[in-house]
């Protein structure tokens, strides 16, 4: 005789309460996510490739890490600095981070995809920009600096291979992980004084090459050295190995071509000044006026910079 177990009567599986939609946190994102496209960049350390968000079918640029060559490069901290960088900002005129996330080999993060890559492609493919194209690209590089030094952040490699164009041609500051985030010390003043690194030779900064601390003036040093090179066709600081570069920098070594507009050559005069503490912009938010109000941004409407089209590269 088997113990009689009660009957059960087919019930409909019970239907959650209808709960009013909200949007629900959107899950973590991970690779199963994402379509993968062509190749768009490889880096020392990462590999950049198109993708496209099976849902919604939105493209973006990811950039994979290997964490076993991270590890390797002792280069965790500079993913980390880029990841909570990125988290930071959001600009027009800056890479905007979507996502990140991990497996078992790699890191992902999920960025915009500027379609029209580096501006250093454009500079070679045309040799030298026109000065009303190198007024707009300067003031849209100018915009980007002014809000991430907002945010606490100074780039510290600032140049053309950094700078890529979005679809509309519009800048887009990438590549962060060498950024200085600068801590709020204990009386909210920011320690301006960044440590170690160095960026790339001909856009790196005396003071970087000297102290070895760069400060948000650093940016401004490499926004006139693209300047002089959006007009010259060539950076205005380059030898034949890295060691003549630094000389040059630091010896302040640098003449203009024939034919350099004079009131360009006046703002890179004043970009390129060995003292940090007396180079236009520098000087907080009264020193980025400064720097906006210099004759070479005459023509510049500041409040409506990213809604015009870019003027045609000729
Ligand atoms: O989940 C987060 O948001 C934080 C993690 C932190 C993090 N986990 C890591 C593991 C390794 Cl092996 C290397 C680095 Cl640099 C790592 N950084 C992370 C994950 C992905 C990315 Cl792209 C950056 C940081």
């Amino acid at each position: 005789q088997t113990t009689p177990t009660t009957p059960t009567t087919p019930t409909r599986p019970q239907r959650p309460p209808l709960t009013p939609t909200i949007s629900s946190p959107a899950r973590k994102k991970g690779v199963k996510d994402f379509e993968f496209g062509r190749l768009l960049g490889e880096g020392s350390y990462s590999t950049v490739v198109a993708a496209r968000d099976r849902v919604t079918q939105r493209e973006y640029a990811i950039k994979i890490l290997d964490k076993k060559h991270i590890i390797k490069e002792k280069k965790v901290k500079y993913v980390n600095i880029e990841k909570n960088t990125l988290n930071k900002m959001t600009h027009p005129g800056i890479v905007r981070l979507y996502y990140t996330f991990q497996d078992k080999d790699s890191l992902y993060f999920v960025l915009d995809h500027a379609k029209n890559g580096e501006l250093l492609n454009f500079i070679k493919k045309l040799s030298s920009f026109d000065l009303r194209c190198t007024q707009f690209y300067a003031a849209q590089i100018l915009s980007a600096i002014e809000y991430m030094h907002n945010q606490g952040v100074i780039h510290r490699d600032l140049k053309p291979e950094n700078l890529l164009l979005d679809e509309k041609m519009h800048i887009k500051v990438t590549d962060f992980g060498t950024a200085k985030i600068l801590e709020q010390n204990s009386d909210g003043k920011e320690d301006d004084r960044a440590n170690s690194f160095v960026g790339t030779a001909e856009y790196v900064s005396p003071e970087l090459l000297k102290e070895k601390a760069a400060c948000k003036s650093s940016d401004f040093w490499a926004l006139g050295c693209i300047v002089y090179q959006l007009i010259a066709g060539r950076p205005p600081f380059k030898g034949p190995n890295e060691y003549i570069t630094f000389q040059k920098i630091v010896g302040l070594e640098y003449t203009f071509p024939e034919g350099f507009p004079a009131v360009a050559r006046d703002l890179v005069e004043k970009l390129l000044v060995i003292d940090p503490s007396k180079r236009l912009g520098a000087g907080g938010q009264a020193g980025v006026d400064r720097l906006k109000n210099h004759k070479f941004f005459d023509d510049i409407k500041w409040d409506t910079l990213w809604q015009q089209p870019a003027p045609k590269l000729l």
